[in-house]
């Protein structure tokens, strides 16, 4: 999870190549129905079952109500999604999350996806992507952190927080980032 653009389906890439590497079964599921390509070609598709695109076209909606149509047209096709996963339950999956934070934060959907995968007993843990870049103006840093609880409190799931691009940092900006880092380590263990 994580805003657009914070480097998700990178990461998500990268914990593909690691995983094979260290020879784990792992399978990469697109659930953002906007995307356009990857690194790794997805096993598992929302776009197999409905694309934004298509939303858009058909139903004249825009792109953010579109989003929110095809997740909850996901979840009443939730049969659709056992099919899929039936035969990679014993195996890791990434899930490469759209980047609309209202998706984690205001709406219950990501909150009931989750929820379906518990049922199908899958264990999950939630990724959350911040960039390092943006968190360094003050009011970026409480925005950015702010979210990121808001979606570990909405998803009630366990939760990590990856700052990411970290090599565009030079070594000063680490250190006052590591700091930082810390109160984002703090807040996050008040609440959890
Ligand atoms: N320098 C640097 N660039 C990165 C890193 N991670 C991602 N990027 C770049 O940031 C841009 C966005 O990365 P994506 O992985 O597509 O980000 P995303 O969150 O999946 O984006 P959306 O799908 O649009 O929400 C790409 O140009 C990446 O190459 C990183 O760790 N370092």
């Amino acid at each position: 999870m994580g805003p657009a653009g914070s480097g998700k389906s990178t990461y998500c890439a990268t914990m593909m190549t690691h995983c094979q590497n260290i020879g784990r079964s792992v399978h990469l599921f697109n659930l953002d129905p906007a995307a356009e390509k990857f690194e790794y070609n997805p096993t598992i598709d929302i776009r197999d079952l409905i694309t934004l695109e298509d939303v858009m076209e058909e139903l004249q909606y825009g792109p953010n109500g579109g989003l929110i149509y095809c997740l909850e047209f996901l979840l009443n096709n939730m049969d659709w999604l056992e099919d899929e996963l039936g035969e990679y339950e014993d195996d890791y999956l990434i899930i490469d999350c759209p980047g609309q934070i209202e998706l984690y934060t205001h709406f219950p959907i990501m909150r009931r996806i989750c929820e379906c995968l518990q049922r199908m007993h899958f264990r999950i843990c939630g990724v959350y992507l911040l960039e390092s870049q943006f968190i360094q103006d003050n009011s970026k840093f409480f925005a950015g952190v702010m979210s990121a609880m808001s979606a570990m409190v909405s998803l009630e799931i366990p939760h990590i927080n990856v700052l990411s691009k970290m090599d565009l940092l030079g070594k000063f900006k680490k250190r006052e980032l590591e700091r930082r880092a810390q109160i984002i380590v703090s807040y996050t263990c008040i609440l959890s």
